[in-house]
């Protein structure tokens, strides 16, 4: 018998076969519990709580710098002093679970850490609460990073439980070693198992491969949105296909009405404010960003919030959202706390801010769209209503489909957002917005991101907005833009709200010197695009 014909005996052999079967097991209970594990401390490491922190930290540092041979050897033999027993494939479980936690929670997180936090600020200010945020948005895009250091991880368990020899698991290697004590036949007996070692890590690598291809946005996108591994599945019955033709109303700003909450759907405050800011403040470090800013809107105004850069434009809008925590003061929006509750005069808050802001039905457009980049269009615009607010699939296409068109993206429905350009993300964006049927909108310099020639495309958009009778807050530069859509400006300055007024008087006719120094600043700036007719 030649070596090659010995060899190929023994990779063909039951009993190392069984020994495989055993390796297989513990790695594959390992690799389940040792992941679920690994998510928990990958996001303790990331909690805000320091003693949560250190405990994950801790654990992670003493798996991570002991042999996995005396962790097995103190449960197997250290614990039964405490009155834990455990039998050799049990504790084999058990200490490979507990060694493979501490390399994924990092994993893990490094994977969670690669993914641009705008995204979950963004699932956030569509009321998506932490836990959806995560399953739906930040570990898709994680899972890129985490899955080729995973599979990684999960050749080198399945390798290393050779070393549960120790602790009398009959293993693969285990038992080619006894054959190699009866015949020493090293190097056939060796090479039998180790193609068996060879085609078990074959398997998988085909499984990442497989895993990888499912969730590669691109491919995802091309078979209509759903995984690859699922693309012999046919599209269901009556969802139609990219590009169809939606009827919408004779105008867009028909279109956009029909969307917005009817007025008496709006609850006000007693001075008919929906939204209301008194005396609000918000320091970073030692910086008042805002010192003390009162500011209402009442439903169906038009604001625009103007002013030097850094003077606390964007925070006012963070805090309104309830993206961010106010210092002192308060907000309501439609009459209620945003994920407030009012202790002794403070606004505390409270759990469920998620929930909160979904229920008030506040939408943010953000400067750098923020568009979920593991999601096409359309699922960026039906995961709110469909995962938030429960509305049926069907009706949430149908919706989406609906604002696409309204935006002048009916053909983009299947598109990535890194196949947009600007101007299609951030009109994109304004339908998801407007998904959850909002009853006020805040824009968040929505065209500073944007080429001059893209400009134009979202302020029309968001000008048959203002038309329709949508309650909206835009924090903008586009001076000439605001003077023509808002019903009232307000300029802003070093955290305070300097002037306010109608466009007429604040932008022809400011009373505060402080303006006019920033309007003749602008003035002299000012290359605002045509817009598209
Ligand atoms: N999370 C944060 N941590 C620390 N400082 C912050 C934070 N957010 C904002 N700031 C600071 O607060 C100030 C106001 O920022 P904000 O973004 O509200 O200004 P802005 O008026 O919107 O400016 P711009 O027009 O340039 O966007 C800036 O000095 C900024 O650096």
């Amino acid at each position: 018998m030649t070596s090659l014909a010995e060899a190929l005996s023994y990779f063909t052999s039951t009993y190392l076969w069984t020994g495989a079967w055993l390796a297989i097991q513990i790695s594959a209970l390992a690799l389940v519990i040792g992941l679920a594990m690994g998510l928990g401390l990958a996001l303790m490491r990331m909690s805000a709580l320091r003693p949560v922190r250190m405990l994950a930290w801790f654990y992670i540092w003493f798996m991570r710098g002991t042999p996995l041979l005396l962790q097995l050897v103190f449960i197997f033999d250290a614990l039964p002093l405490i009155g834990l027993t455990f039998d050799s494939f049990t504790t084999a479980v058990i200490g490979f679970s507990m060694n493979q936690a501490a390399f994924a929670a990092e994993i893990i997180r490094g994977g969670i850490l690669s993914v641009n936090p705008q995204q979950a600020v963004a699932a956030s200010s569509l009321g998506m609460g932490p836990v959806l945020t995560l399953r739906r948005i930040v570990l898709p895009q994680a899972m890129r990073a985490i899955l080729p250091s995973l599979a990684n991880e999960t050749i080198s368990m399945l390798k290393m439980t050779s070393v549960a020899s120790v602790i009398f698991v009959n293993e693969l290697t285990f038992r080619a070693q006894q054959i190699v004590g009866q015949n020493f036949k090293f190097f056939t007996v060796f090479a039998g198992a180790a193609l068996i070692y060879l085609l078990l890590t074959s398997v998988i690598s085909g499984v990442q491969t497989v895993l990888e291809r499912g969730m590669d946005p691109d491919l995802r996108a091309r078979a209509g949105g759903r995984p690859m591994i699922f693309r012999w599945r046919k599209p269901q019955a009556g969802a139609p296909g990219p590009g169809v033709a939606v009827s919408l109303p004779a105008s867009r700003v028909e279109a956009v009405r029909s969307l917005i909450p009817a007025a008496r759907e709006v609850s006000v405050s007693p001075a008919g404010d929906f939204l209301s800011c008194l005396n609000v403040w918000k320091s970073y470090g030692n910086r008042d960003v805002l010192q003390g800013v009162s500011f209402s809107v009442k439903p169906g105004e038009v604001v625009a919030v103007i002013g030097p850069s850094g003077s606390g434009k964007s925070t006012l809008l963070r805090l309104i959202n309830h993206l961010e925590s106010v210092d002192r003061g308060e907000i309501t929006v439609g009459g209620r706390y945003v994920g407030y509750t009012k202790v002794n005069g403070l606004m505390k808050p409270t759990s469920g801010r998620a929930k909160a802001r979904a229920e008030v039905g506040v939408s943010m457009v953000f400067q750098n769209f923020n568009l979920f980049s593991n999601l096409t269009a359309l699922e960026n615009i039906t995961e709110a209503p469909m995962r938030v607010h429960g509305v049926p699939r069907e009706e949430a296409e149908a919706l989406a489909r609906r604002l696409l068109a309204i935006v002048g993206l009916s053909g983009h429905a299947d598109h990535l957002p890194q196949h947009l350009s600007g101007g299609q993300q951030q009109r994109v964006a304004i339908a998801r917005a407007l998904a959850v049927k909002p009853r006020l909108m805040l824009f968040d310099e929505p065209t500073s991101a944007l080429d001059p020639e893209l400009v134009g495309e979202v302020l029309s958009v968001m000008r048959s907005l203002a038309e329709a009778g949508m309650t909206m807050i835009i924090v903008t530069h586009e001076i000439r833009f605001a003077g023509e859509v808002a019903d009232r400006i307000v300029f802003f300055d070093e955290g305070v709200v300097v002037e306010e007024g109608p466009p007429a008087q604040v932008l022809d006719n400011p009373r505060k010197e402080r303006t006019r120094r920033f309007l003749s600043r602008i003035a002299q700036n000012e290359d605002v695009p045509a817009e598209p007719v």
